[in-house]
């Protein structure tokens, strides 16, 4: 196995009583995109400032291309470490054009490389016909592409981006970070990318690490963070989890949406953890109410009434009426069970 291009070993950083960042551990290969996700306030830009060397460790190392360059007492500065850095505010320099923009970190190369170079990035990102344009004539996207391009001028192996597709809005923010995603694969570069977004992790990333609280809950890849979520926080980060209260007993939980296997789990208090699109209507399901019904683009969601639980429900077809009687199955192979101790949060 290659050596990662990162790795952060058990890595702590307080702020007087306060735990940013508690013991996280993450490790990343060359050319691979993870993205770190989690909620406002979890340690997402200080765990990223702490690799960029922006802020001290006080417990743990990081590790970057096989040098030490963090532990307590030790921090070797940004310029050295030989990564890439593009924050959420991407600070272009508002005075120099976008081809001194790319250039600004390579004036110790000859010219001639150092114009090929910068030639080469704004083919790359797709602004060449922006060189001479100063940043404010730019669009979000455009601005987005040269922050990228200039931090990539020295040729890090490691990228490090906070927020990158923030300042985007909607549409614009779906279509350039694929765009943008593309072009970064093509340079080779492991990436790391902080983001509150999950459906922006899930689509960008060949590798997620779920955090909240200083802590890393979870990381794999997206698909396997969502279907198998270690615990219900972790569920919760990527996207709508319904929550059922069961009774664990004799390896089997039981609970309003009938019983499932829960081997190797002590007997008591537990929850099912389960994604809105296991659940579908059937007449052979546990019987309940339709609440409300409401559009969803592709199909209808009904909210229901199963005794004590309310479920909201996709609905292809026909959607049903409020106050109709209906059934509701589950996919057990998209059904998690946890001891409720386990799945706070
Ligand atoms: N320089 C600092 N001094 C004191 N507390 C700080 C400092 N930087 C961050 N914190 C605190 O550490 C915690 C983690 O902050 P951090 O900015 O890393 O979170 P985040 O997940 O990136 O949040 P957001 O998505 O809102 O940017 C927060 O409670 C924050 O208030």
């Amino acid at each position: 196995m290659n050596d990662p291009i990162l790795e952060v070993r058990a890595v702590t950083r307080r702020y007087g009583a306060r735990q940013a960042v508690d013991a996280a551990s993450l490790r990343l290969d060359a050319g691979e995109i993870a993205c770190l996700l989690g909620p406002s306030g979890c340690g997402k830009s200080t765990l990223l400032r702490m690799v960029a060397g922006l802020e001290p460790v006080d417990g743990g190392e990081i590790v970057i291309g096989g040098d030490l360059v963090s532990a307590p007492g030790r921090t070797t500065p940004p310029e050295t470490r030989g990564v890439g850095l593009v924050f959420q505010d991407l600070a272009l320099f508002p005075h120099l054009s976008v081809a001194d923009n790319i250039g600004f970190g390579i004036g110790d190369l000859p010219p001639a490389a150092r114009a090929e170079r910068i030639r080469e990035l704004l083919d790359r990102f797709h602004v060449a016909h922006l060189a001479r344009a100063f940043p404010h004539t730019l669009s979000g996207g455009e601005q987005q592409r040269v922050a990228i391009a200039r931090a990539l001028a020295r040729a890090p192996a490691l990228l490090l981006l906070d927020e990158p597709f923030s300042g985007l809005d909607g549409h614009l923010r779906a279509e350039v970070r694929q765009s943008v995603l593309a072009d970064l694969r093509a340079t080779g570069a492991a990436v790391l990318i902080v983001t509150h977004d999950p459906n922006e992790a899930m689509q960008l990333a060949d590798h997620l690490i779920l955090m909240t609280d200083g802590r890393i809950l979870q990381t794999g890849a997206p698909e396997q963070c969502y279907r198998v979520p270690v615990s219900a926080a972790a569920a919760r980060l990527l996207g709508d989890a319904i929550t059922v209260p069961v009774r664990i007993e004799d390896g089997a939980a039981h609970g309003t949406l009938g019983m499932f296997p829960a081997a190797g789990l002590a007997d008591g208090a537990g929850e099912l953890i389960l994604r809105p699109e296991v659940l579908r209507l059937s007449p052979e399901g546990v019987a309940g109410v339709v609440e409300a019904v409401r559009f969803a683009g592709a199909g209808h969601v009904a909210d229901i009434r199963l005794g004590a639980l309310r479920v909201s429900c996709p609905v292809t077809g026909t959607p049903p009426r409020a106050g109709d009687m209906v059934g509701v199955v589950v996919d057990p192979a998209g059904v998690r069970v946890f001891p409720a101790s386990e799945s706070q949060g």
